[in-house]
């Protein structure tokens, strides 16, 4: 293990030892920064769709919500070496962050989920693939080699479809299934709409139904030879609205992946998905794209965490920034966290260099919070670590 003694700490992570040596950083530090460098670099439309939400209030409740729990630092604990590892559906992973699904990337760099991948691959952070991508999910997979990858699931409304993604997943060496429950349609975005703007509409996004046997069959020409009838039949069968909790024995039966419930809020949908037989939930307002107005995300955590967090393994992400976010939700009782439009605006910047920056970034910073609150575990934080009484 490279441990840099720096200022900053003897950590792993020294990625701003590049400061300490005079190198200037290749992207802007302060996240907000970021995303602005990403506005200037990309198409308007492009831009807000990955930058904006359903309104604004859940977005903004997501990040206003972590002031709800400060940390409560100690003095004089041994903190000279820290772990950051943790221990999702029984396996050890080195750090507790990991990268959420996030359709069309190509709307960000050509290289899309490929340059993800191989950042993923080379600051050994496990990436969850969309359904939705601009890559096929076996060409994804081999570019992340051994580095765990998941497979997220928009749970389409034709079975045959929905087992046929599953198992290519499965096949491709994918290690679990994530089903988005939010997305059954998707929300009033005023940004999009006054934008006319929806990329899958343009046909982008749609490699892994385009190399799908099964999808296939429901067209009559090639996907390119008439991309506008390939998009009409995607919107066909994208989403199922109308399933219930009874439809997961189909998932179930269909693979022998673990099988991971994204964008469970309520403890009540978090105990059904330990009776549907579900190996993990991720505690997730989607970003703030979805219900405006609805619960923080991260106030929605302990609730869940003490509903099913003895069973199975409970996941988090919306609004995650920085290392302060990450050791607040880990208190709070999630096994890892998901991050979303930080790596997208790194990706939009720099492309693969870009994603695995932002990703050390966040690594450092994660260290160094651990450090500094006077803990060396990371998997041994409670919500002792936290300042509030609020949950
Ligand atoms: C542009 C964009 C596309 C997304 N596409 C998907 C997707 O295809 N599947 C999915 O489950 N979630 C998707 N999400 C939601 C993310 O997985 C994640 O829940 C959210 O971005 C986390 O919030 P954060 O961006 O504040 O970190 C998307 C989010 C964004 C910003
Ligand atoms: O935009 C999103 O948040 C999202 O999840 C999505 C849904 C359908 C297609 C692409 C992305």
């Amino acid at each position: 293990m490279d441990r840099t003694n720096t200022p900053y700490g003897n950590h792993q992570f020294g990625i701003y030892s590049a400061g300490l040596k005079g190198e200037l950083p290749i992207l802007p530090l302060r996240y907000e920064d970021l995303e602005a460098r990403a506005r200037e670099v990309l198409d308007p439309a492009a831009y807000w769709y990955v930058a904006g939400g359903a309104g604004e209030a859940s977005m903004a409740a997501n990040r206003h919500s972590f002031d709800r729990y400060p940390l409560f630092p100690r003095m004089l604990t041994d903190v000279s070496e820290r772990d950051l590892s943790t221990t999702v559906l029984g396996k050890k992973h080195a750090t507790p962050l990991m990268l959420a699904p996030l359709g069309v990337q190509e709307i960000l760099h050509p290289d899309a989920e490929l340059a993800v991948a191989r950042a993923a691959a080379d600051v050994g952070v496990p990436m969850t693939l969309s359904t939705v991508s601009s890559y096929p999910m076996e060409q994804v997979k081999s570019e992340l080699g051994d580095t765990t990858g998941w497979y997220q699931l928009y749970w389409p409304n034709d079975d045959e479809l929905a087992t046929s993604l599953v198992q290519r997943a499965e096949k491709a060496g994918y290690e679990a299934i994530v089903i988005t429950l939010d997305t059954k349609m998707l929300a009033w975005r005023e940004r999009d709409l006054e934008g006319a703007y929806l990329p899958f509409l343009q046909g982008k996004g749609l490699a892994n139904y385009t190399s799908d046997p099964v999808f296939c069959a429901g067209l009559d020409k090639a996907p390119d030879e008439d991309v506008v009838a390939t998009v009409k039949h995607w919107s066909q069968v994208y989403a199922s609205p109308e399933r219930s909790w009874s439809d997961l024995a189909k998932l179930r039966a269909a693979t022998n992946l673990p099988l991971i419930l994204k964008g469970v809020l309520h403890p009540e949908d978090a105990l059904a998905a330990r009776r549907a037989g579900m190996d993990g939930v991720i505690v997730s307002n989607h970003g703030g794209r979805q219900v405006d107005g609805s619960i923080a995300a991260i106030d929605a955590l302990a609730g869940v965490v003490d509903a099913v967090g003895d069973h199975m393994s409970v996941l988090f992400d919306s609004g995650i920034r920085r290392g302060a976010d990450v050791l607040k939700a880990v208190a709070l009782g999630a096994d890892a966290v998901l991050v979303g439009r930080p790596f997208a605006w790194g990706l939009a910047c720099a492309g693969e260099q870009g994603v695995a920056e932002v990703l050390r970034r966040l690594l450092a910073d994660i260290d160094l919070t651990l450090a500094l609150t006077g803990h060396d575990r990371i998997d041994r934080l409670t919500r002792a670590a936290l300042a509030s009484t609020r949950y």
